[in-house]
């Protein structure tokens, strides 16, 4: 009862996103620890953290759903509303993307949205999914990932929407688009982004097999910018904002524009058959009883 009401909100919020500003946390500011000033206040909302510095015209947003940072529907929306916020204020111009949740950046689709749930509710997180990426691929803020943790599948895409991608170097946290092992394809604008990053053969081998690649693995293939230990990611993610911010804000934009808006429009130009797609192969019994199968796996590997 409550989750349905939970989603519903959420839903609402999607179309209206001025909506979850109401009765919620999401834009009211408080200072952060240690803060003073405007420059040092952070906002938010129950799984975004927003930690915003005015002089330097650079947020943090952190993912706060733990365990995993599973993305529920209600994180999706939250991320997105949170990005909004972002780009309407002309102070910022440029997030950095990490976890607030131990050892995970992102885990992905939350699968309890779609296992054992109609059609309608998969029609709608679908479409909050593709909203995510549209926002963040074509965002005209520069967007560096500070992946503090293991980045499966739709972690991946997260930080693969990025602009740059910072990993912090422990074997446990690997990265990539591992949807085959779970038995579901990924959709034509994953694989999209994926060719657009590390190329059409490194794709096409990694898609097939599900690979998740170690931190070493991952820079070699350019998933990933740098590499770096794990008490520094934070520190290597504003040197790389600094090197992105010193390029004039309109040419830098319209160059990301030139790059990615063709990759994005594909999406555009699809996007109710993409979700008619997604909802009709999620929802088949054969499909439905794999994402249950690994749900289990996950639930059992526990102690
Ligand atoms: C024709 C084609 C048309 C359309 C295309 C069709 C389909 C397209 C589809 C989809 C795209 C999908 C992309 C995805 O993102 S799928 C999700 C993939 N994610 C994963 O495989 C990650 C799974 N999780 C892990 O590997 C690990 O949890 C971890 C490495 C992230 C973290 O490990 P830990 O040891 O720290 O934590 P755990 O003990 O494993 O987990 C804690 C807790 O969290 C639950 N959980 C983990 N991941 C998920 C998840 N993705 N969704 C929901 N819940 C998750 C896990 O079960 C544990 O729960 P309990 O505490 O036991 O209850």
């Amino acid at each position: 009862m409550a989750l349905a009401s939970g989603v519903r909100f959420a839903a609402r919020a999607l179309l209206r996103p001025w909506a979850l500003l109401r009765g919620t946390t999401l834009g009211r500011t408080e200072p952060a620890a240690g803060g003073g000033g405007d420059g040092a206040r952070r906002f938010g909302s129950q799984r975004v953290l927003v930690e915003p510095d005015a002089a330097s015209g650079v947020a943090v947003m952190k993912l706060r759903n733990p365990p995993v940072n599973a993305l529920s529907l209600e994180l999706l929306t939250e991320l997105v509303i949170s990005l909004e916020k972002l780009e309407n204020d002309k102070t910022f111009r440029g997030v950095i993307l990490t976890s607030d949740c131990p050892r995970v950046f992102c885990a992905g689709l939350d699968l309890t949205e779609i296992c054992g749930r109609n059609p309608a509710h998969c029609a709608e997180y679908w479409k909050a999914m593709q909203e995510l990426w549209l926002r963040t691929y074509l965002s005209s803020l520069v967007l560096v990932a500070a992946i503090n943790g293991a980045c499966p599948a739709g972690g991946c895409i997260i930080a693969l929407s990025c602009d740059c991608r910072v990993l912090a170097d422990n074997p446990k946290y690997r990265i990539g688009l591992n949807e085959t092992l779970l038995g579901i394809i990924a959709p034509f604008w994953l694989k999209d982004t994926y060719v657009n990053t590390i190329g059409h053969r490194a794709s096409e081998q990694a898609l097939q097999l599900g690979s998740l690649f170690p931190p070493a693995e991952a820079l070699q293939v350019g998933l990933v910018d740098q590499v770096v230990p794990e008490d520094q990611v934070q520190s290597t993610a504003l040197s790389e904002m600094a090197r992105w911010l010193a390029v004039p804000d309109h040419a830098r934009q319209l160059t990301k524009n030139m790059m990615r808006k063709a990759t994005a429009d594909r999406l555009l130009r699809q996007r109710d058959a993409d979700t008619q797609n997604f909802v009709s192969f999620v929802c088949r019994d054969s499909i439905q009883k794999s994402l249950q199968a690994y749900l289990e796996k996950l639930r059992q590997r526990k102690g």
